[in-house]
């Protein structure tokens, strides 16, 4: 039982990339209301190291198990007292540790299903940075949500703003949310410029500094796509009434419309520390030292519509969410792939989105039942996309 003092107990799934490193500048400011009980990452070793170091885990975990003597390596010997654990075994395991209060799922990527799934079933209190997860199985995580009594708290800074926008009113008075897309670099672009787009002018975002895939969704507005997805699932709203408004200088994170007419926006810097401090003392808000939001300096802010001509996938989101079942997954999942394509420039920025309609248009179709499906799903859509992607290079 949490009490007023009591420390929050916290699980870091993705410690290493950019929503844990934020996490971790958080927490680092909060000694008295946070312990880092868990953290994991992927194959940066020497961070993971230096984490743990800092914030003295009892559990630690890495994707492959042939790193862990390097990691041991780099502990002192007090920081040697942690359990190194590793792979997907791993990350469940600290997903579900009865001494954890809160998760903070922050792989990105279908890889964060399964260990967000275990903790969805623990019952444990979830910060969802990993939107691919609420994607691929958002009906399932929902139900067992619902069953466990898991709180999910959005991290994206769409939904966390639609979240404290929603504070105090009724659901049944909501008429729409809006939800807010940069354009990314190339919003104001004509199509044959962004044909040929390299991964270095995509990955330029012009107000967020984040992961490489989501970058390159924010690029192609996937991003907004699954992110469309990912509201409707948390919100539980229909898809006609989640609506995307382009906002070039990413201030208003997103807005919810009432039946009278009232919009109810949150704005902020661009700096993913105020979702996830939202999120990580909810409904406590945390005093965070950071630049102010200055209007006057700002001086206007400006809203346009999406072009889904040029930025084909977000149209393709639309279409699989409509087609629900397990369309989403395979959305995602050439996504993934295509997108990874692209950063290896193996293809070029428009062959993501025609993978993936490839892929979508080779998919039967079924509803969605179970997580074993899911993960069957992404399996298949992972070997379609891959063999399209090799047959365009042939
Ligand atoms: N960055 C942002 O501002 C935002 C991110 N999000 C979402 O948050 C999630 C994380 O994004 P972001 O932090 O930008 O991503 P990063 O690429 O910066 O970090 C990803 C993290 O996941 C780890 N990782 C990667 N692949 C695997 C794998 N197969 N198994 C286990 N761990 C893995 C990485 O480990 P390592 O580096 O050690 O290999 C790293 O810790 C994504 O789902 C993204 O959509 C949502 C809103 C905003
Ligand atoms: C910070 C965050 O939540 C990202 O999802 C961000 O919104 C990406 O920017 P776009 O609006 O360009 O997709
Ligand atoms: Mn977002």
């Amino acid at each position: 039982m949490m009490g007023n003092t009591a420390k929050k107990n916290l699980v870091i799934l993705g410690s290493t990339g950019s929503i844990g490193r934020s996490t971790l500048d958080i927490v680092s400011r909060f000694p008295d209301r946070f312990k880092v009980l868990a953290l994991a990452a992927g194959k940066n070793v020497e961070l993971l190291a230096e984490q743990i170091r800092m914030f003295r885990p009892q559990y630690a975990v890495i994707k492959d198990e042939k790193d862990i003597p390097r990691l041991a390596r780099l502990l002192d010997s007090e920081a040697l007292q942690v359990k190194l654990l590793s792979g997907t075994d791993g990350y469940r395991h600290i997903a579900a540790l009865p001494e954890a209060d809160l998760l903070v799922s922050a792989i990105v990527g279908a890889a964060g299903l399964l260990p967000t799934y275990d903790a969805v079933r623990a019952g444990k209190t979830i910060a969802l940075a990993n939107k691919e997860t609420l994607v691929i199985a958002g009906k399932i995580i929902t139900s067992e949500a619902r069953k466990s009594g898991a709180s999910i708290l959005p991290v994206d800074s769409e939904h966390n703003a639609v979240f404290q926008a929603l504070q105090g009113h009724r659901k049944d008075d909501v008429k729409r949310i809006i939800l807010t897309a940069s354009g990314g670099p190339f919003y104001n672009w004509p199509r044959d410029k962004i044909e040929k787009a390299s991964p270095d002018q995509a990955l330029k975002h012009p107000n967020w500094s984040m992961g490489a895939k989501i970058t390159i969704d924010s690029a192609t507005l996937m991003n907004k796509g699954l992110e469309i997805i990912e509201a409707h699932w948390l919100f539980e709203m229909p898809l006609e009434r989640i609506a995307v408004v382009i906002h070039p200088e990413s201030i208003i994170h997103s807005m919810v419309e009432y039946i009278d007419g009232s919009v109810i926006a949150q704005m902020a810097i661009p700096d993913m520390r105020i979702p996830i401090a939202y999120a990580l003392s909810f409904p406590a808000r945390l005093k965070i030292d950071l630049p102010i939001l200055d209007l006057i300096e700002l001086s206007r802010l400006s809203f346009l519509p999406p072009d889904e001509e040029r930025f084909p996938c977000l149209r393709l989101a639309r279409e699989a969410c409509a087609r629900g079942g397990t369309y989403p997954a395979v959305l995602n999942a050439a996504n993934e792939v295509a997108v990874q394509a692209f950063l290896e420039k193996r293809i070029g920025f428009y062959d993501i989105p025609e993978v993936i309609q490839k892929t979508l248009e080779k998919h039967g179709g079924e509803a969605l039942e179970s997580l074993e499906q899911v993960l069957e799903t992404d399996k298949w859509a992972r070997e379609v996309s891959a063999s399209i992607i090799a047959e365009k290079r042939r």
